[in-house]
């Protein structure tokens, strides 16, 4: 059972069943649903069909173990930016074999542990990136396999901290370079050229920054080619947008449809990297309103999660919907801001939001699964929020909710008379 569908705009699988599970386990409290989680997952992999192809699936935007473990028992691969995402994969058990290593700063013990695991590929992004996994996979007496970031000098339309494929980016290398890169490569004793990379941002909307990189990209295949350099895969990246307000994305099958109708006949594997949108809409944050209180005239809910929580409102202007959990027709309509208890200006969940609200009741803050408790931190000492696992007519708490003693684990006071 999809608990939450977000585009049929059904949210409780069963009546009271989310106001259940914040009693149960209190709030700030995020919940997910597996089935929802699949259903994402196979609409990119069954979209690709007979295509070779391979679902990496951004752990970033969810690392919870137990979503990860979801995602293995489909025999997902992980796209991974840091030592600590690959050692979750593989706690969760998912297949080494099946990573791919994306980021542009990758620490030499990093690269090591990588190519002890056995991942299946570095997304190099730069020049003495490419220089340190060759003298780290040389000392380890391994062969390191690589594709290259390339940055295609793309627009992706979308919130500037978030677009990745411009020139001025931090992401990839120069698409004028990647040729001598490359070439440079293949000389090097202890790289193994798998393929190319491009990543043009996140939450696209449209289809035309996808397809104009891949383009640019596959210009760049073809020459390799012609140089003797033959990739056997390119990876497309994620970036591909949900629905928070009245965004209409393309859906997943669209998306990769158009990409596999690019590749033309070429012998190409394609590995895909979605993170959004597989996890956005598989999640919503639940939170209590502590009080209502209007100063000036303007209305605010002061509610029990905050920017530590959930930031992509307060980091992105990002909109997500707030709506009542149990929908209260007595109470009158009001425009509040739906605000934490942070001592920020900027910390707030929605702003000029319609509600029919009062202290005590919940709200549930929609398509929350992505960028959610990832991005979560402790500022204002908060202990960060509970998570659970809605699996058909089951839950499962799939993190506590942190301690008070956790919040200073691992610190100590000075010793006396220092
Ligand atoms: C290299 C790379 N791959 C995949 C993703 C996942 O992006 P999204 O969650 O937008 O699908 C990101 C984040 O934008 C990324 O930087
Ligand atoms: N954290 C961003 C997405 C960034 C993707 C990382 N490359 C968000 O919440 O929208």
């Amino acid at each position: 059972m999809d608990f939450f569908n977000y585009r049929n705009n059904t949210l409780f699988a069963e009546d009271n069943a989310i106001a259940k599970l914040a009693e149960h386990y209190q709030t700030p409290l995020y919940i997910y649903s597996r089935a929802t989680i699949e259903r994402h997952w196979h609409a990119f992999n069954d979209a690709a069909g007979l295509h070779p192809h391979l679902v990496c699936y951004a752990v970033k935007a969810n690392s919870n173990l137990a979503v990860l473990n979801v995602l293995a028992r489909l025999g997902s691969g992980f796209d991974i930016v840091s030592k600590g995402e690959l050692a979750r994969v593989i706690e969760a058990g998912g297949d080494a074999s099946k990573v791919v290593f994306s980021g542009v700063g990758k620490k030499v013990d990093e690269i090591a542990f990588a190519l002890e695991k056995g991942i299946y590929c570095f997304n190099v992004e730069s020049e003495p990136e490419l220089a340190r996994i060759q003298q780290v996979a040389q000392k380890l007496n391994k062969k390191a396999a690589i594709s290259l970031r390339v940055n295609p000098d793309v627009d992706a339309g979308t919130h500037p901290y978030i677009s990745t494929g411009l020139k001025e980016n931090k992401f990839g290398v120069a698409i004028d370079d990647a040729i001598t890169i490359y070439l440079k490569a293949s000389t090097m004793s202890h790289i193994d050229i798998k393929g190319i990379d491009c990543h043009v941002g996140s939450q696209l909307t449209t289809i035309t920054p996808f397809i104009d990189a891949l383009d640019r990209i596959l210009m760049m295949v073809d020459n390799l080619a012609e140089q003797g350099i033959n990739l056997s895969h390119i990876d497309v990246g994620g970036g591909l947008g949900v629905t928070y307000q009245d965004e209409q994305p393309p859906m997943p099958s669209e998306y990769v449809a158009a990409i596999i109708e690019r590749i033309g006949e070429r012998k190409l594997t394609i590995l895909f990297e979605p993170g959004r949108a597989i996890m956005a809409n598989a999640g919503i944050l639940v939170t209590e309103v502590e009080f209502i209180k209007t100063n000036q005239g303007r209305h605010f809910a002061l509610v029990d999660a905050a920017m530590n929580d959930l930031i992509r409102p307060a980091l992105y202007q990002a909109w997500q919907n707030i709506v009542p959990v149990t929908p209260n027709d007595t109470l009158e309509s009001k425009t509040y801001d739906i605000v934490g208890p942070v001592c920020e200006t900027g910390d707030f969940l929605g702003k000029d939001r319609l509600l029919a609200i009062q202290a005590g009741d919940l709200l549930a803050v929609r398509s929350s699964g992505a960028y959610g408790f990832t991005m979560s931190s402790n500022y204002n000492s908060r202990p960060r929020a509970a998570e659970v696992m809605v699996d058909g007519e089951q839950h499962y708490l799939i993190r506590q909710r942190e301690t008070l003693a956790q919040l200073w684990q691992g610190e100590s006071l000075l010793p006396d008379n220092k």
